[in-house]
C-alpha cells in the first residue's frame, strides 16, 4: 500500500471508482451523499471529461452531491424532469448480511431515500468497516424530525425502546440543521431484531419526516478491502 496514505482513504477510492466504471452512456444516475460517494462523483466526472462516457444526467441526494457535480461537471435535473432514475449509487453506515441499511450519518437520509428508491439499480458503497451481522450494533438510527415536534418525537422513540439524542453541529452551535430545514436525532437501540418494523414504527410517530433504515432496496453492495496491503473490491 501507498506509504503514509490512509487505509479508509484507500478503500473510499476504490470502491467509489468501482461503482462509478458501472455506470453507462445516456443514463440517469442517482448521486449518493457523503465521504465515499464523493469519489464516485470525481469519477464520473473523469470519465465524462475523458469522453468515455457521455449524455448522463446526476439526480443529487443533497446539497453536498450537487455542489461536488458540478464541481465535476455533471450536468444535473430534478425529479419533476425525469420519470425514472436509470442506477443510484450511494454509501451507508452499516450494512447487514440481507443488504438492508442504516444510513444518514451525513443527515442526508431523507432524499436519499427518496431518489434511491425510484432507481432500477441501487448500488451501495462502503468499505468493510460497515459491513455488521446486525442493523444497529454500532450505528444510531438518525430521524429526520420536523423542529417544533422535537420533544414528542424524542418521548415517543423512548416508548419503542430507543434512546433518541438530537444531533448537535460540529463548528455550529446548536443543533444540525438538514437540507430541508429539519432537525436529527440519533436513537441507539439495544437490539434490532426486525428493520422492517421499525423503520414502519418510527415514520408512524407524528412529526417525523423520515428514518435512515433502508430494508430490501438494495441491488448491489460493493465492499472495499485492504488484502496485502492493496485495496480490492468484493460483492456482496
Ligand atoms: O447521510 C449520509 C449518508 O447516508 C451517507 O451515505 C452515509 O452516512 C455514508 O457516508 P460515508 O461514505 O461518508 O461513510
Amino acid at each position: 500500500m501507498t506509504a503514509g496514505v490512509d487505509p479508509v482513504k484507500l478503500m473510499k477510492q476504490e470502491v467509489g471508482k468501482a461503482a462509478a466504471d458501472r455506470v453507462q452512456s445516456g443514463t440517469i444516475v442517482g448521486l449518493g451523499t457523503g465521504s465515499t460517494t464523493a469519489y464516485t462523483i470525481q469519477f464520473l466526472g473523469d470519465r465524462l471529461k475523458s469522453g468515455e462516457l457521455k449524455d448522463i444526467v446526476g439526480i443529487p441526494t443533497s446539497f453536498q452531491a450537487e455542489v461536488l457535480a458540478k464541481q465535476y461537471g455533471i450536468p444535473l435535473t430534478t425529479l419533476d424532469a425525469v420519470d425514472h432514475i436509470d442506477i443510484a449509487i450511494d454509501g451507508a453506515d452499516e450494512v447487514d448480511p440481507q443488504k438492508n441499511l442504516i444510513k444518514g450519518g451525513g443527515a442526508a437520509h431523507t432524499r436519499e431515500k427518496i431518489v434511491d428508491y425510484l432507481a432500477d439499480q441501487f448500488i451501495v458503497v462502503v468499505d468493510s468497516s460497515k459491513i455488521v451481522d446486525r442493523l444497529g450494533s454500532s450505528f444510531a438510527v438518525p430521524v429526520e424530525v420536523i423542529p417544533m415536534a422535537i420533544s414528542p418525537v424524542m418521548r415517543a422513540i423512548e416508548k419503542l425502546g430507543g434512546k433518541p439524542e438530537l444531533r448537535m453541529g460540529v463548528k455550529k452551535a446548536g443543533p444540525v440543521i438538514t437540507d430541508q430545514g429539519n432537525m436529527v436525532v440519533d436513537v441507539k437501540f439495544d437490539s434490532i431484531d426486525d428493520p422492517a418494523n421499525l423503520e414502519k414504527s418510527l415514520n408512524n410517530i407524528p412529526g417525523v419526516l423520515e428514518n435512515g433504515i433502508f430494508v430490501g432496496v438494495t441491488d448491489l453492495v460493493l465492499i472495499g478491502e485492504v488484502q496485502d496491503g492493496k485495496p480490492v473490491v468484493k460483492e456482496m
